[in-house]
């Protein structure tokens, strides 16, 4: 028993328990919130774990983007959060809505009202046989009550914003790649949803294009204040982010922030830091380089500091 624990009275656990209990919840004031989220795939008997308790919290109006290598279940994530699947257990919220309990009419809804979806594949955004701006208009018609003057007027705004004006009354096969995409992201804002998500949005783009796609996602961000979450497995993409976070094996295991620094002189830079997730749980990733470079395997030693937690190579021998 440690010194900490000694001379605790069960009164004293019930006390601690009942001031958990009242305290907020886990992600009280995130708009997107993955707690111990977790998706089993079964195919042709064998299961795979695409998502293995994963925790995410993502406030209003911040712009993220999830990086990670092939496989480690970042489409799978993102499929949950857009209502298209749903999780085996655990729990996902975005704008209130409980992703695993919500009927079918209460989720059509959801992906009508609430999230906004751009995938990789600029052919499969737009219908071909509509304008730019009749694109951005159907989300509108769709789900109804918005006046014809006001579905032309933001048509207008967003294709402007978004810098594709000049493709209003162009056909999809008529405008590049990279135009496709900015039309796309109209669409998916065209009925203001809470939440803009997409999955390798530049995936299928040079990187001079790509950058300006996301230019866009940030415009959006910066001037509709519009929640935004970015799958790539772009590094570089992801360097263009104040928040990125990498997903690993099913998990999200670290993250890097970003923010701009002014010197005395008043020159701006940008600085960026490398976070190692710490779960629900008290489980934290090690980077393999820091383990393998101490060459620390199977168990190591732990001490607590007066400001940091110290992890130390097994010194027993045995
Ligand atoms: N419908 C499915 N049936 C069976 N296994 C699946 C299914 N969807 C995903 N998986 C598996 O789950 C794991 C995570 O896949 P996911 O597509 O989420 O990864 P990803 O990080 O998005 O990869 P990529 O960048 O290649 O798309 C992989 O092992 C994948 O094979």
């Amino acid at each position: 028993m440690s010194d900490s624990t000694r001379g605790t009275t069960l009164a004293d656990l019930e006390r601690r328990v009942a001031e958990r209990r009242a305290g907020p919840a886990y992600g009280d004031d995130a708009l997107i919130v993955c707690d111990r989220l977790v998706r089993i795939f079964t195919a042709d008997g064998v299961e795979v774990q695409a998502l293995q308790g994963l925790d995410l919290l993502v406030r209003e109006g911040e712009l993220t983007a999830l990086v990670g290598a092939s496989g480690s279940g970042k489409s799978t994530l993102m499929n949950i959060l857009a209502g298209l699947d749903v999780p085996t257990a655990g729990a996902a919220r975005v704008a209130g809505r409980d992703l695993l309990t919500m009927d079918a009419g209460a989720r059509l809804r959801y992906r009508r009202d609430v999230v906004g979806f751009v995938r990789q594949q600029t052919a499969r955004n737009l219908l071909p046989y509509l304008t730019a701006a009749q694109n951005v208009a159907l989300p509108m018609q769709l789900r109804g009550g918005t006046k014809r003057a006001r579905k032309a007027e933001r048509v207008r705004e967003l294709l402007a914003m978004l810098d594709v004006a000049e493709c209003r009354d162009r056909l999809p096969h008529r405008m590049s790649g990279g135009q496709q995409q900015r039309v796309a992201i109209a669409v998916a804002l065209a009925n203001a949803p809470s939440v803009l998500l997409a999955d390798e949005p530049t995936g299928e783009l040079d990187s001079a294009t790509g950058e300006q796609v996301f230019a866009a996602f940030r415009r959006a961000n910066e001037e509709l204040g519009t929640t935004i979450v970015i799958v790539t497995h772009d590094r570089a993409v992801a360097g263009e982010v104040r928040r990125a976070v990498a997903v690993r094996d099913g998990r999200t295991s670290s993250e890097v922030l970003r923010r701009t620094e002014v010197d005395a002189e008043g020159r701006e830079s940008m600085v960026a830091r490398e976070y190692a997730t710490l779960d629900r749980a008290g489980r934290l990733q090690l980077p393999a380089e820091y383990t393998e470079a101490l060459g620390m395997e199977h168990r190591v030693l732990l001490e607590l500091e007066p400001d940091h937690i110290a992890v130390r190579p097994d010194d027993d021998g045995s």
